[in-house]
């Protein structure tokens, strides 16, 4: 498969946009013509650049409002069209982009527009040069893909061909289906883009909120399968215009674009075995069955501050590492793990970051299936030295910098608990609290990294992103989203905070970047784990009496079930599916927190309740400027 992207659609001068570009994995890179006019040099030299990178121009574009026009402005129309040529020429590219024309003195009528190509084919035939001709959503008469085939069609010229961009044709709802009947060797180029589903003004929305296919909403699946049932096997060109993207940074960009092309045709092959795109092997994404243990990193001092808290929980210490300072803590099916070398990458991980839950171990069906899929999609590998006795689990990066493992049921890895751990002789210092599983996993990342980590883990894993919710936190917004998987067992509730003085914001500030900032770990009996956590000396978060009554009010609750709520600081909230209970710890360090969650039937994340728990943790925090500890 081969793949390109429009310089529009990263951040950067032109030398840097091309070496993130290359960099990324692109064979390809549509000249956007701004970029070429604000660069300081002649079009052989940015040719000259691009192939120095290793990459090809694709096409040049955009060719505007050229269609249709009444004399004297087509006459003029050619000459400009005949000096973009000479452009195209030094720089190095036979592929214009005409995008339809929005001119209000632009004439329309289909075979006045058909000879106008048709003359134009003339011309860019006696150079070698192609044309091809795309409907914007928003053009004045042509704004739908089906009638800009029909004016190639009807121009009938072997260097006239037709341009599919995703987002127009997405955008207005147009059938897919349409696509399919037109020749594969007619579409000049493909260009694929996404978009947040909102409702607004067509270009105002192409402008400034398109994506990366799979971090948007559209179909762009269903609109990729159609052009590949064409026997199309050309460059799928990524053009992206998007406020945040033009400010971000152009190797991460470029990483995150190159991912979502390889995704969506592997999603798209295995959809459509047949087609003529060649498309990189790799294993399906991969089921996970379970977050199978979350590993702390922490000094002496701190580890054992966390100890006492997941003791007050009813975590038993369950057993030491054989040979280095890492013990585990068990409760139903969860395992915490606490890792206080002074050594090796969790100890790194605790300079940097102060104490946090640096690394996730997934349980998925075929672990190293998982790890080559990530690595297909561009995953940092993770490797650290491991000890004689010890088994290497295959891991990547993951937010922030943390570590993702994964594990399986096969022999090697299964039995990592028995080979790498001594149990202990029942050292259980508090009773069990009823924790059964960890219900999810709170990562708060930069608001800018958020679409980054959805595609992350919904290229990698099975599961589907949830749509964004806001969270109101007293000083300013934080957007939610989730990614979970059909079968409940796996849940990632991912806050991305804007700025720094909100919840969220604060941990990222004071733990040096992303992370993971809350567990949720679920109970079959919230009143009896409530009741248990307290013998234990585990204090809960203190939620206003305020609360209570609006609850009360909202849901027409029982007042002697919301004086049960309210003595236990639980949390309630109702879907069409069924109840929530919640309660939670108060912030740890720089803002880790526990939550402990009973769900009848409830499928959300108490996104209501965020506000009311926010405030209360936010009385925990350390104030801003105060030294650590
Ligand atoms: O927004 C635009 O004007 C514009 C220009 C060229 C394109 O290919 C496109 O999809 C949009
Ligand atoms: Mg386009």
């Amino acid at each position: 498969m081969k793949t390109s992207i429009a310089t529009v659609s990263i951040s950067g001068d032109l030398e840097q946009k091309l070496a993130a570009i290359a960099a990324a994995g692109f064979a390809g890179v549509e000249i956007f013509e701004n970029d070429f006019l604000a660069f300081d040099g002649s079009p052989a030299e940015v040719g000259r650049m691009v192939r120095d990178h290793g990459l090809e121009v694709t096409l040049f574009q955009p060719f505007r409002d050229f269609e249709g026009m009444p004399e004297p402005l087509r006459g003029r129309n050619f000459d400009r069209a005949e000096r973009k040529f000479d452009l195209m020429q030094e720089l190095g590219t036979d592929l214009m982009l005409i995008c339809s024309n929005v001119s209000p003195v632009a004439l329309g009528g289909i075979d006045r527009i058909a000879a106008d190509f048709l003359e134009l084919g003339e011309r860019a035939a006696r150079r070698n040069l192609r044309v091809g001709y795309e409907a914007l959503a928003w053009g004045r008469h042509i704004h739908d893909h089906r009638d800009a085939w029909e004016v190639v069609r009807r121009a009938d010229h072997a260097n006239i061909g037709l341009i599919l961009d995703s987002f127009h044709t997405l955008a207005r709802r147009i059938d897919v289906n349409s696509i399919r009947s037109i020749p594969g060797d007619k579409i000049f180029i493909v260009q694929l883009a996404d978009a947040p589903q909102i409702e607004m003004d067509l270009l105002y929305w192409s402008r400034h909120f398109r994506n990366m296919p799979g971090e948007g909403d559209l179909a762009v699946i269903d609109f990729m399968r159609a052009v590949a049932a064409t026997g199309y096997d050309g460059y799928l060109s990524l053009e992206i215009f998007n406020d945040q993207f033009r400010g971000g940074s152009p190797s991460a960009i470029s990483v995150d674009g190159h991912r979502s092309l390889v995704y969506l045709m592997d999603r798209v092959s295995r959809l459509e075995p047949d087609i003529a795109i060649q498309v990189p092997a790799m294993p399906d994404r991969a089921r996970v069955e379970s977050v199978a243990f979350i590993e702390f990193s922490a000094d002496e001092e701190e580890g054992g501050q966390l100890a006492a808290l997941f003791s007050a929980m009813g975590f038993e210490r369950a057993a030491e590492h054989r040979s280095k300072r890492v013990t585990l803590y068990r409760q139903g099916g969860i395992r915490l793990v606490l890792n206080t070398e002074d050594k090796g990458f969790a100890a790194s991980s605790y300079l940097v970051h102060g104490a946090t839950a640096y690394a996730l171990g997934l349980k998925v069906d075929d672990a190293r299936a998982a790890f080559e899929r990530a690595l297909a999609l561009g995953a940092e590998c993770f490797e650290q030295a491991v000890g004689p006795d010890e088994i290497t689990m295959p891991a990547i990066r993951g937010v922030g910098g943390g570590v993702i493992y994964f594990l399986d049921d096969t022999a090697g890895l299964a039995r990592i608990w028995d080979v790498e751990f001594i149990p202990h002789a029942a050292v259980a210092d508090t009773a069990p609290a009823g924790l059964i599983a960890i219900d999810h996993v709170a990562q708060t990342v930069k608001y800018d990294e958020m679409l980054t980590w959805l595609l992350f883990y919904t290229s990698t894993l099975a599961a589907h992103k949830t749509p964004m919710v806001d969270i109101v936190d007293p000083a300013g917004l934080v957007r939610s989203q989730v990614v979970e998987n059909a079968e409940g067992t796996l849940r990632v509730t991912m806050n991305g905070a804007e700025n720094r003085n909100t919840l969220a914001g604060h941990f990222i500030t004071e733990t040096s970047g992303s992370g993971i900032q809350h567990l949720a770990f679920s109970t079959g009996d919230i009143f009896a784990t409530a009741d248990a956590l307290r013998r234990n000396g585990f204090v809960t978060l203190a939620i206003t009496p305020n609360y209570y009554d609006d609850v009360e009010a909202r849901f027409g609750l029982d007042p002697e079930l919301t004086e049960r709520l309210k003595s236990r600081n639980i949390l309630y909230d109702r879907d069409e599916h069924g109840e929530y209970f919640q309660l939670y710890s108060p912030t740890f360090g720089e803002g880790l927190f526990f939550e402990i969650v009973e769900r009848r039937g409830y499928r959300g994340y108490g996104a209501p309740n965020a506000i009311f728990r926010i405030a209360a943790l936010r009385r925990h925090l350390r104030p801003a400027g105060m030294p650590r500890r």
